[in-house]
C-alpha cells in the first residue's frame, strides 16, 4: 500500500512526490528522480542510474535465464533514457519505458545488486596471519579419504584455504598419481613449460634453482607468465621499464618488502614429508625452503585459480 505526502523542496521545483511504503513489516521509501531512480531502506540510500536499470533487465526479451546471459543490446539503450512511469506492487517495482517496454525489480534483487548493497556485502572473510596466529588457530588438516569421498572434507579443506591461504592434506599415498587425483578433485591441472605434473629433484634438469639443494628465500612463482600465478626476486627480469629518476624508489620500497616478508615472526617453517600435500595461494603466501643435503623430491602441479575459486563457491562458499 502506498501513500504520498507531497514535500516541496524550494519554491520553484516541482512537488517531490516520495512514495512512503509500508508494505508487509518492509519500511522503506523510493523517489523518481529527473536523472535517476531512488530507493531508502535499511539505512541505507540507494541510486539507479535509469540506463542501468533498462540494461539489467530480467525480461524474456532482454535476459536468457537459461544461460543467465544478457540478450539486451547495450548499446542499443537511449543514454538519455527515462521511465514513463514507475509503479510498485508490494515490493516490486515496475518501470514502464517510453517504448512502453515494462521493466519489473523485486525491492531485495535491487537492494542485493546496488553498489551501496555490494558495499556493505561480507567479502570473503581471510585470515591475516603470522607463524604464531596460525599455529594457535590450529588449523586442522584434512585427510586423504574425507578430501576424496565426502563433499565436507572438500568443503573443509577450501574454507581453511580462503580464510589462510594455505592448507594441507594429509596421509596422502606419496604418489605423483596420488598427488595428481588430489588436485583435480579441486580444479584443472595447468600445463606449464614445467609440465603438467612436475616432479623434481637437485639434478638440475631444468635451468632453475629450484632443481638445486640451494636455499630459496621465499617467492612465489611464474612471476614472469602473460598469467602468472602470482609475482619473485629470482625470476625478476632486469628492471628497465622504470625511468631513472624512480628506480630507486623501487628499490626503497622493494627493500620495504623485503624486510617485512622475512620477519622471523613471519616465517612458518613446515616439515613436508611423504603423504602430507601443500596447497599455497600463489597471490598471498610466498613459499621457499633451506638448503640441504641428501635426496629429496617433490612433485606438484599448478591449478587455475578460476577454476579453485570456482570450486568453492559451488560448495557454496564465498570465494
Ligand atoms: C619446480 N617447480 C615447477 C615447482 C617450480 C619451478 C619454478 C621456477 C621459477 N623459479 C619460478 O619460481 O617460477
Ligand atoms: O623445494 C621446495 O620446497 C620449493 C621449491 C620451489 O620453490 C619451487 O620449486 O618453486
Ligand atoms: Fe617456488
Amino acid at each position: 500500500q502506498t501513500f504520498q505526502q507531497p514535500s516541496f523542496k524550494g519554491l520553484f521545483s516541482l512537488a517531490i512526490h516520495w512514495h512512503h511504503t509500508a508494505s508487509k513489516s518492509l519500511n522503506f521509501a523510493w523517489q523518481q528522480h529527473e536523472d535517476h531512480f531512488e530507493v531508502q531502506y535499511a539505512n541505507t540510500v540507494m541510486r539507479f542510474d535509469y540506463v542501468w536499470l533498462r540494461d539489467n533487465c530480467r525480461s524474456a526479451s532482454c535476459y536468457n535465464s537459461k544461460t543467465h546471459q544478457r540478450s539486451l543490446d547495450t548499446a542499443s539503450v537511449d543514454l538519455c533514457i527515462k521511465p514513463k512511469t514507475i509503479r510498485l506492487d508490494e515490493t516490486t517495482f515496475f518501470f514502464t519505458w517510453p517504448d512502453g517496454h515494462v521493466t519489473r525489480y523485486d525491492l531485495d534483487w535491487l537492494v542485493k545488486n546496488s553498489y551501496e548493497g555490494q558495499k556493505q556485502k561480507v567479502i570473503q572473510p581471510r585470515i591475516l596471519w603470522n607463524a604464531e596466529v596460525y599455529q594457535q588457530a590450529q588449523v586442522p588438516s584434512v585427510d586423504f579419504q574425507s578430501f576424496l569421498e565426502t563433499k565436507e572434507g572438500l568443503k573443509m579443506f577450501l574454507q581453511n584455504f580462503l580464510l589462510y591461504g594455505i592448507a594441507f592434506v594429509e596421509n596422502v599415498p606419496p604418489t605423483q598419481e596420488h598427488t595428481e587425483k588430489l588436485a583435480e578433485r579441486i580444479s584443472l591441472i595447468r600445463e606449464t613449460i614445467y609440465g603438467r605434473m612436475w616432479y623434481f629433484t637437485s639434478d638440475f634438469s631444468r635451468g632453475d634453482t629450484a632443481y638445486t639443494k640451494l636455499a630459496l628465500d621465499r617467492h612465489t612463482d611464474t612471476t614472469y607468465f602473460q598469467e602468472p600465478c602470482g609475482y619473485n626476486n629470482y625470476d625478476r627480469a632486469v628492471i628497465n621499464t622504470v625511468p631513472y629518476d624512480v628506480v630507486h624508489r623501487w628499490y626503497t620500497a622493494h627493500r620495504t618488502l623485503t624486510v617485512e616478508l622475512r620477519r622471523p615472526e613471519n616465517e612458518l617453517w613446515v616439515k613436508l614429508k611423504p603423504g602430507r600435500v601443500l596447497f599455497i595461494d600463489n597471490w598471498r603466501v610466498l613459499h621457499g625452503r633451506e638448503s640441504f643435503t641428501g635426496y629429496r623430491q617433490l612433485c606438484g602441479c599448478y591449478l587455475t585459480r578460476d577454476d579453485v575459486l570456482n570450486a568453492a563457491r559451488l560448495l557454496g562458499l564465498q570465494a
